[in-house]
């Protein structure tokens, strides 16, 4: 439990502050605690950067405790008989972190000036940690930008200095880190867009922090990191029977397409085909019907009437309750309104993506608010932050995590904003709870892989899957597929035809391992 707890949960800067006071009050000294911490992040720095390839390391020491841990990590590496200097570009410093200045001094280790670092294998970044709370200037701001400059491997202690540890904004000038070593509790800003350039790779180093002080200032938490591993082990393969039937297995129905977007509509079933739905229905319009009938021979296709432009005109004598779920939206085009209409009101559980979003936005927000509070079966929109805004214009200008908090709580629907951190909140009855994940690929910005998302959602909703493990699991496995065909086929080889296909490939061989 402890554990699961404090490698989820997500924390700022008071909410940090105030467990550690708490560990403080009960008795564990603070310097006891920095040498711990700074223990295990050289223990981790010997793993991944060996004496043998980095025998040169370069500490960057501010003044506060992230300065602290800093110098303790100097002394530390010193001992290894790694070579070791010191920059500071402070005169004062807090007590505890003085100390440790005056005691590597003493051991020899040299404080130089900055650029002497340049000749370093390795950089440790301890000028800043969760006690940064205005911008960096002057000397601190140069120094920050010419090391970015070196192309020397960079590892922040805590935080890349110069992000704010709750909203991820740079305060003025940031740290580019290879790697970031965030200590004790996830801090909020390290898991936004805004910070995502400059944390590099993440990782957490946990100092045990007692389960009670955590739950004590924690209380009804509402903001988590998604565990990728755990999330795929949990949910996949969905189980099934061995006495089943298709109809058991759920049978999804896909609203989807248009003339101008008719590839939505095959992506769309792609995705939704590798969550193994039973059966599978898709309503184009009329004229794409042959298309798609090729693509998707095991799909029943549903011709229907059109517009003049080649959206959906309407449904034709569908009896849309008899679905376990429907993804509405993929290529439809705006033209599609009435359809959209029809499908929020019937009240099944629904995906809302692209097109069917925009044209719910058509209506304003407070009729969407009304219309979404009425449902009683689950809804998950999908929105990326342009039609997020076209949603929720009054929040455009909202932090993110905190406009789609704001957005879930006024429409009770469950919201996938998607992006390079894509956040999934839901409403619960003791509030929004808000799931980050923490791990994707820039090879996914490209036109279609939204679709194939939102086809898996479905998928996995019609199988009878809250839409909460809906959404997540299905943001998981579709960012890790994409990782791992970046890996073999660089970002450039991720399209969303070949996604869709290694969905599958992928759920088998990360089973495996
Ligand atoms: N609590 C603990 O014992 C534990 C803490 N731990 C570690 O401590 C870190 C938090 O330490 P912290 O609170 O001392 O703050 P930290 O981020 O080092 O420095 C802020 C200092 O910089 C200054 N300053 C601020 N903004 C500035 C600016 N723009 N430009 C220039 N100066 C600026 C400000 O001083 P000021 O100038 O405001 O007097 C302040 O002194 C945490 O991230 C983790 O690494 C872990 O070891 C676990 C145990
Ligand atoms: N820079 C990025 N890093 C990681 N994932 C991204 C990035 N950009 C986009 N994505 C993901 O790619 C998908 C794009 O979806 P969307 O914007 O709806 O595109 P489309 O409508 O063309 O399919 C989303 O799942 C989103 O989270
Ligand atoms: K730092």
């Amino acid at each position: 439990m402890i554990e699961s707890l404090s490698s989820q949960a997500i924390a700022t800067a008071s909410q940090m502050q105030a467990i550690e006071n708490l560990i403080f009050q009960a008795g564990m000294p603070v310097a006891a605690l920095m040498e711990k911490v700074a223990i295990r992040i050289t223990q981790r720095l010997t793993e991944l950067y060996p004496e043998q390839s980095h025998p040169h390391v370069g500490i960057l020491a501010g003044s506060g405790h992230n300065g602290g841990d800093a110098l303790v990590v100097a002394r530390e590496l010193h001992h290894q008989g790694r070579q070791v200097k010191i920059y500071t570009p402070f005169a004062k410093s807090k007590p505890l972190t003085r100390v440790h200045s005056c005691y590597a001094k003493s051991l020899g280790i040299p404080f130089v000036s900055l650029e002497s670092l340049q000749d370093c294998d390795l950089l440790i970044d301890g000028l800043f940690g969760f006690g940064l709370e205005r911008d960096v200037i002057g000397d601190v701001a140069i120094a920050i930008n010419t090391i970015n400059n070196w192309q020397i491997p960079i590892v922040s202690i805590d935080l890349p200095s110069g992000i704010h540890t709750d909203h991820g904004g740079i305060m003025g000038t940031a740290i580019q880190a290879t790697m970031t070593f965030c200590l004790g509790l996830w801090k909020r800003g390290l898991l936004t867009e805004s910070a995502t350039p400059y944390v590099g790779k993440l990782e957490r180093i946990s100092f045990d922090m007692p389960e009670k002080f955590i739950l004590q200032v924690l209380g009804a938490h509402h903001l988590w990191r998604i565990n990728p591993k755990q999330s795929l082990l949990k949910n996949f393969p969905i189980s099934r029977s061995v006495i089943t039937h298709k109809y058991e297995i759920g049978h999804l129905l896909l609203v989807v397409g248009s003339q101008k977007y008719g590839g939505a509509a095959i992506l769309a079933a792609m995705g939704a085909k590798a969550t193994g739905i039973g059966m599978l229905s898709i309503a184009v319009p009329n004229s794409l019907k042959p298309i798609i009938l090729a693509q998707v021979p095991d799909a029943l296709v549903i011709g229907c009437p059109e517009t003049e432009s080649g959206a959906i005109a309407s449904l034709p004598d569908l009896d849309l309750r008899k679905y376990q779920a429907i993804t509405c939206g993929c290529g439809l085009s705006l033209d599609a309104f009435p359809i959209v209409e029809q499908v929020v009101n019937c009240d099944r559980p629904l995906v809302l993506d692209a097109d069917g979003l925009n044209a719910l936005a058509s209506i304003g927000k407070a009729q969407i608010i009304e219309k979404l509070n009425q449902r009683s079966s689950s809804i998950i929109l999908t929105p990326h932050w342009g039609e997020f805004c076209r949603l929720f214009p009054d929040l455009h200008e909202v932090e993110r995590l905190e406009a789609l908090q704001t957005a879930v709580n006024q429409t009770k629907a469950t919201i996938l904003l998607k992006g390079a951190r894509t956040a999934i909140a839901v409403p619960e009855k003791d509030g929004t709870q808000t799931w980050i994940n923490p791990e994707s690929t820039a090879a996914l910005a490209r036109g279609g892989s939204g679709d194939v998302l939102a086809g898996m959602i479905g998928g996995i909703l019609a199988q009878g899957i809250s839409a909460k493990d809906a959404a997540i699991a299905a943001t998981v496995w579709h960012s890790q597929t994409a990782l791992w065909l970046a890996n073999q086929r660089t970002e450039m080889g991720v399209d969303p035809v070949t996604l869709a296909q290694n969905l599958l490939p992928f759920l088998q061989i990360s089973k495996s391992q």
